[in-house]
């Protein structure tokens, strides 16, 4: 695994990190802007603004990732509730998502505060070459004194190529650029160890490990326009605090309250470490070509031993991909361990199976005297199971 390039000395646990956060990503779900009825809410984006703005003013660099498009859109095109088909919705997508950009424009002008919207696909962030362009860009918004408004391009993202969820892409903008913390706004004010509907449900103040979520029960959104309910807050919160930024939740009227440090809300501890932009991206965004399976002895000695993968530890190759792309690392059973940059094609493995690289370098010739995977060009991963990606 690479070493990474920042780190700090303990977990973040405090909640006044929020309030001296230098660059902080905020995100707000829809049902906290919209009106239910399919029209943006003047008051509620105003009430928002207001609280970003003054963590603007104090020296925060603010990037406000905003759901709320499809929720926005469906009134102005004639439609009684949320549509459920994907070309409806990317309409609705495209007529909300200019309607919540004039309202931030106004408000946030309110604060002398310009915006820009920025809208991304998945794609933006899985490919390299784009995943650095998105963060130049942001980075420069951001150094100019500009609030970027993210949201995913709903109107031309399809099924396959969609994030589908605002919280995922909050933390992975956050990794992108690099940010302090995550804040993410929803109509519910905290993490309850059950539905918050169900009768007894207690709020979680503090999550400090995975293991705190044992006993947590998730359910699906309370609202007729939040998609993902609990579950994406909480992947993205795992996705942020592995990547080192400390990641908080509450409601969007309990943003001032959160900001000020009170007891509110549910506060998630970074892990200790800062991974490098490119170890959340080989974890998290990048897409990979294919699947590289290894015996239980590889298997350890690259999560354990950190070593680099040799042939010697290859039982099968899978997909089509060259030097240089990402693939997945499966022990025998088909559990993804770990991620890599390849350094051979899908083509050259299957010769090089099972065997030494003195072997190799014999057989083949100097140039294949070189690792699989280097250890610094791997991310290990924990407890997945499935594949996000489809190979042939
Ligand atoms: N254990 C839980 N704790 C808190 N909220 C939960 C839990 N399980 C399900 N929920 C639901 O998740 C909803 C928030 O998700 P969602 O509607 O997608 O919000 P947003 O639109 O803000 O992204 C809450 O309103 C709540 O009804
Ligand atoms: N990108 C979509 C929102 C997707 C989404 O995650 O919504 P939400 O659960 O309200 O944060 C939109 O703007 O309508």
């Amino acid at each position: 695994m690479s070493t990474p390039n920042l780190s700090t000395p303990n977990p973040v646990t405090d909640r006044s990190t929020l309030r001296d956060a230098r660059r902080i990503v905020v995100k707000v779900g829809s049902s906290s802007l919209t009106d239910g009825q399919g029209g943006v809410s003047i008051p509620a984006i105003d009430a928002l603004t207001r609280v970003v703005g003054q963590l603007y003013h104090s020296g925060a660099q603010v990037v406000l990732v905003s759901s709320g498009a499809i929720a926005a859109g469906f009134k102005p095109l004639g439609l009684a509730k949320r549509p459920k088909d994907l070309a409806t919705q990317q309409a609705a997508a495209a007529v909300g998502q200019s309607r919540l950009m004039a309202q931030y424009s106004e408000s946030f002008w309110k604060h002398s505060i310009s915006v820009a919207q920025v809208l991304l696909t998945a794609e933006d962030l899985m490919r390299r070459t784009q995943y650095n362009n998105a963060f130049r860009s942001l980075n420069r918004l951001l150094n100019l004194g500009v609030i970027p408004v993210v949201n995913e391009n709903d109107a031309v993202a399809t099924h396959e190529i969609r994030f589908g969820d605002n919280d995922r892409l909050a933390a992975l903008a956050a990794s992108v650029v690099k940010a302090d913390a995550l804040l993410l706004l929803s109509d519910v004010d905290a993490l309850y160890d059950g539905p918050p509907t169900r009768s007894g449900a207690r709020r979680i103040a503090n999550v400090s490990a995975e293991a705190n979520l044992d006993h947590v029960s998730v359910g699906d959104s309370g609202s007729a326009v939040g998609t993902g309910g609990m579950v994406t807050k909480l992947q993205a919160a795992s996705i942020a605090t592995d990547a080192g930024i400390p990641t908080f939740l509450t409601s969007a009227d309990n943003a001032q309250a959160a900001i000020d440090g009170e007891d509110v809300g549910t506060w998630f501890d970074s892990r200790g470490e800062r991974k490098s932009a490119r170890n959340a991206w080989l974890e998290h965004m990048a897409v990979s070509r294919g699947r590289i399976m290894i015996d239980d002895g590889a298997v350890e000695a690259i999560t354990v031993r950190h070593r680099s993968l040799l042939p010697a530890g290859l039982i099968g190759v899978a997909g089509t991909f060259e030097s240089g792309d990402v693939v997945e690392v499966v022990n025998s059973e088909g559990i993804v361990v770990a991620r890599g940059l390849t350094n051979y094609s899908a083509n050259e493995l299957p010769t090089m199976v099972g065997k030494s690289t003195r072997q190799l370098r014999n057989e083949l010739g100097p140039e294949y005297d070189r690792v699989v995977i280097h250890t610094d060009d791997a991310v290990i991963v924990k407890q997945t199971s499935l594949s996000r990606d489809h190979y042939d």
